[in-house]
């Protein structure tokens, strides 16, 4: 049996809102309808998932003006010029400024659709439906939004909050095995940055997570929404703590970026990036080797990749580094680790260190 709906707050005064995990939310119109302020909205999805899910909100947006504008899937179409498609679909539906975007898909499709609601008319609502593992535990909160550029990952976007979260785990019944494991980068990482009893919990719940076992799948989410939620609330625009966050992503993002966005999925990057900085705090004597095999340890454990793909060069990875947003004042700033949920942001690495990780990974 399902457990029961979840609701968790993301505490930031004016800006606050709901994230609700549970099953049956999709038709629970009356829950998320109530959400919506004016008549307009635009749903945001992509010709993989709307098929699915789309017709399943249809009917909960009865008696507005509403319209649907699809992405081709992946990865590679977050891009800006999809932002203009959906400012014209926007600009086609009428939409005023008491307009929502509603986001119904994975991540790309919420980082899309948030910051196209961030640049409409300098920014209205919009409303996370996450249906991948990764977008509920991880991209739809918090507010980051944005895009993919030639030279890098995410380099364009906004700070912009959904007005709700409504996070379906019935739509993961549909999602393939290898975004389900990509999304449970994304919840190792919450532990593995702050949280070492939920590091141990997943773990211990590492097969019932494999076999996709509904109420331990819904308490893996709740516990990292809820441990990203705080996080958000106390830094919400990055300035420090929330940095955090990016734990493996300096690597990870280069990965992706390097594979032109189909190598590696994001959370697979992010799964990489976790081992290398684990190495690296390692190496530079942070932490020690007990840590970095229980990371290469569940990694493996729940099928995620741990080794960098045949063929990229590590001085091309290193260079896509140096554009990271974190970096300052020209030199490498990563969040590395002290052990299990001691994550910590490291700025002045000497290149010569991340060089010598990247060549023995590759
Ligand atoms: N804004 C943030 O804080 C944040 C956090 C983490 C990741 N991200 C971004 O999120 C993106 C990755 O998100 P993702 O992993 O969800 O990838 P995704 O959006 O590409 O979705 C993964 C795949 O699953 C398909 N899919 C989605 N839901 C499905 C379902 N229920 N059934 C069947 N197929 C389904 C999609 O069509 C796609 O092929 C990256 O662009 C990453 O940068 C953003
Ligand atoms: O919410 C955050 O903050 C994160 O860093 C979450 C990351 O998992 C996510 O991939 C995010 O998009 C990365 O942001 P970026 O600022 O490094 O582009
Ligand atoms: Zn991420």
């Amino acid at each position: 049996m399902n457990p029961a709906i979840q609701q968790l707050h993301v505490a930031l005064g004016q800006r606050s809102y709901p994230v609700w995990i549970g099953s049956g939310l999709l038709d629970d119109h009356a829950r998320w309808r109530a959400t919506l302020r004016g008549r307009h909205a635009l749903v945001i999805s992509n010709t993989t998932v709307a098929p699915l899910y789309l017709p399943r909100i249809e009917a909960g947006l009865d008696g507005m003006h509403w319209s649907s504008f699809l992405l081709d899937d992946g990865e590679a179409h977050k891009t800006f010029a999809n932002v203009g498609r959906a400012l014209e679909a926007l600009g086609q539906l009428g939409a005023t400024r008491d307009a929502c975007v509603i986001a119904l898909g994975g991540g790309v499709v919420g980082d899309l659709a948030g910051f196209s609601a961030a640049c409409w008319m300098r920014g209205i609502d919009f409303i996370q439906m996450p249906t991948t593992l990764l977008a509920m535990v991880d991209s739809s909160v918090g507010g980051k939004t944005g895009v993919n550029l030639p030279v890098g990952k995410n380099l364009a976007g906004a700070f912009h909050q959904p007005r709700a979260v409504i996070a379906d785990i019935d739509t993961l019944a549909t999602l393939p095995d290898r975004e389900y494991r990509a999304g449970l980068a994304e919840v190792i990482k919450g532990a593995a940055i702050g949280d070492e009893p939920f590091f141990a919990w997943l773990e211990q719940h590492a097969d019932a997570l494999a076999a996709r076992d509904p109420a331990t799948v819904q308490e893996a989410i709740a516990r990292k929404v809820a441990y990203k939620a705080g996080v958000v609330a106390r830094d919400e625009t990055e300035q420090g703590e929330r940095a955090l966050l990016n734990l493996g992503h300096t690597f990870g993002h280069a990965l992706e970026t390097a594979g032109h966005y189909t190598t590696l999925l994001h959370g697979e990057g992010v799964a990489v990036g976790m081992l290398l900085a684990a190495r690296l705090s390692e190496r530079l004597d942070m932490s020690d080797a007990h840590d970095t095999r229980r990371m290469l340890r569940l990694l493996e454990t729940l099928g995620l990749p741990v080794t960098i793909p045949p063929g990229m060069d590590p001085q091309q990875l290193l260079a896509l580094m140096r554009l990271d947003k974190k970096n300052s004042a020209g030199s490498l700033r990563l969040i590395l680790w002290r052990g299990i949920g001691r994550a910590e942001i490291v700025g002045g690495v000497d290149e010569a260190d991340v060089m010598a990780i990247l060549t023995e990974a590759a």
